[in-house]
């Protein structure tokens, strides 16, 4: 009885809750225009237009029919997306002390925990703190240089790695990435076959990209929801929120306690955490360094997994490109040696293939939701304080106006020649904006442009041929936060006999 109490009151709340918000909705509305969007339902607003997939091209559709700021609400919660990249730099860089903020995200934020990481993290005293701890490490080029051996040494394992089993080229893919930033933030080097921190953090971090989409959990609107019992029919995401969060407080923790060990044990292998951790801060200050190493990890890792991964495709896809690259780097570098972070600027065509890599399918292309802390006025509508403000980042790279040819992979765009002046560069746009952009862009890139360079040098990457049939992969996308390739075929196989050689008699040949 005492239950259906409950379910009665929870009801009762909810349809209080959303009267509420209607009527707060046409007090805001009475303040000036709300940009233009699909008509929604009494109470419920958009909910039945929300894409179930692939946000962003719903929203590139609703931006031809209403413009480039389009607005819907989800049960009274404003959500407005960007779809042009102007406005984006018009708000949230011209007018970053409104728009650094970020949406209080029910779900993955407070039920799960990922409110502790910089990506959720509110703006505020915590949030600079976070900042500030990972511009020491890596907030600009010439910092980041000091991993550039760390980097290559990664990669030239890879390379063993996929020269032993091409097939799992995505796996050791994932693997690289987790090796290059577990050892940076925690000093822990990955173990060869599958190792169980990589495992771990992989997982979690899946779960946040489920978590933070737009519209997946009623409870992000109707944050009441929280308090609705996991028994109750239509609540099993409850029981999500809670394994989820069992998952990450054990993904923080776990290559925490072991920094920690290390150094007990005065074999620590210097790093983000026993950096930080050596002037032996307050508990308060610990609780920052902690968060923030998680964060270096999980924001780190996927994100460049995916751009590595879109690169493999793109090779097996467009064999004109990979072959041009290649023939720069055979001119460049020659066959005895592989490319190092050192020779970049000499390698201009490979710089131009990582940039269509990144804007071909961009890693985020929702980005991360920016969020006015006041009510704010622009291109004549209101934006009002807590709206969601999502940057269509997807549509800002295939915009026929910025990009020639949007959905063709043509490196070339980025090179300036007579009389033709080189696309703008798509790193402006792919790692976000203002005072939220992303502080590890520069690793990313480094880390994109070493693992394309060196794999170009020793493989060829090709479509599958199989009973005499070439397999064509299929490009498509996972939605969420970070978007991934889903598994696709393709073949790896060494250049040449000298490739190989290079390969395996690469210094430094120690399988850990
Ligand atoms: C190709 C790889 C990557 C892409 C495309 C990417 C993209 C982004 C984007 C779009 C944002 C949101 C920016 C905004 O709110 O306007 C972001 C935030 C962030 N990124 Fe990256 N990122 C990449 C790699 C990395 C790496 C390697 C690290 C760390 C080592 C990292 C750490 C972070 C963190 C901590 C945030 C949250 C920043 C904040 O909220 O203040 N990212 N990234």
């Amino acid at each position: 009885m005492s239950r259906l109490f409950l379910v009665l009151d929870t009801g009762a709340a909810i349809l209080l809750v959303a009267l509420l918000f209607v009527v707060y909705r046409g007090r805001q509305s009475a303040r000036g225009p709300l940009p233009p969007g699909p008509r929604g339902w009494p109470l419920v607003g958009n909910v039945f237009d929300m894409p179930a997939t692939n946000e962003w091209n719903t929203f590139m559709s609703w931006g031809e029919k209403w413009g480039d700021v389009v607005s819907v609400t989800l049960f009274g919660q404003h959500i407005v997306i960007l779809n042009s990249i102007q406005h984006a730099y018009d708000m949230f860089e011209k007018k970053s002390n409104i728009y650094s903020d970020r949406p209080a995200i029910t779900m993955a934020g407070e039920m799960v925990g990922w409110d502790r990481t910089l990506v959720l993290l509110r703006y505020g005293t915590r949030f600079r703190e976070t900042r500030k701890l990972f511009s020491q490490l890596i907030g600009t080029r010439s910092q980041t240089e000091r991993f550039s051996q760390h980097l290559e040494h990664e990669v030239h394992r890879f390379l063993r790695r996929i020269l032993r089993e091409p097939t799992s080229v995505l796996k050791e893919i994932r693997k690289t990435t987790g090796a290059v930033i577990l050892k940076m933030a925690y000093g822990y080097e990955v173990q060869e076959g599958d190792d169980p921190l990589v495992d771990l953090v992989d997982r979690a971090v899946d779960e946040f990209s489920i978590s933070t989409r737009p519209g997946a959990f009623l409870v992000d609107t109707f944050p009441i929801l929280r308090h609705v019992p996991a028994w109750m029919p239509g609540a099993s995401w409850k029981k999500k929120a809670k394994v989820w969060a069992d998952d990450l407080e054990m993904t923080c923790n776990v290559p925490y306690a072991f920094t920690q060990q290390q150094m007990s044990a005065g074999t620590a292998i210097p790093s983000f955490t026993s950096t930080h951790l050596e002037s032996n801060p307050v508990p308060e200050k610990e609780i920052v360094i902690k968060n923030a190493a998680f964060s270096l990890y999980s924001a780190g890792a996927d994100t460049t997994v995916s751009a590595i991964s879109t690169f493999f495709l793109a090779m097996t896809c467009y064999p004109e490109a990979q072959r041009k690259a290649q023939a720069e780097i055979d001119a460049v570098i020659g066959n005895d040696r592989l490319p190092t972070l050192a020779d970049r600027d000499k390698l201009p065509f490979v710089t131009a293939l990582c940039c269509e890599v990144l804007r071909w399918q961009p890693v985020a292309p929702l980005g991360v939701p920016h969020c006015p802390v006041a009510d704010d006025f622009h291109a004549g509508f209101l934006i009002p304080k807590g709206t969601i403000v999502f940057p269509n980042i997807w549509k800002f790279l295939h915009d026929p106006d910025t990009y020639a040819n949007p959905f063709d992979f043509e490196p070339e765009r980025f090179i300036a020649s007579p009389g033709k002046t080189a696309e703008k560069d798509p790193r402006q746009i792919v790692f976000g904006f203002g005072r939220r952009i992303c502080p590890g862009m520069y690793l990313a890139d480094a880390s994109l442009f070493i693992s394309c360079a060196v794999s170009l040098a020793v493989f060829d990457i090709s479509k599958v041929v199989r009973d005499g049939k070439v397999i064509e992969p299929v490009i498509d996308y996972t939605s969420g936060t970070i978007s991934h390739p889903r598994p696709f075929e393709c073949s790896i196989r060494p250049r040449s006999a000298n490739a190989e050689a290079l390969i395996t008699a690469m210094h430094e040949t120690r399988e850990r």
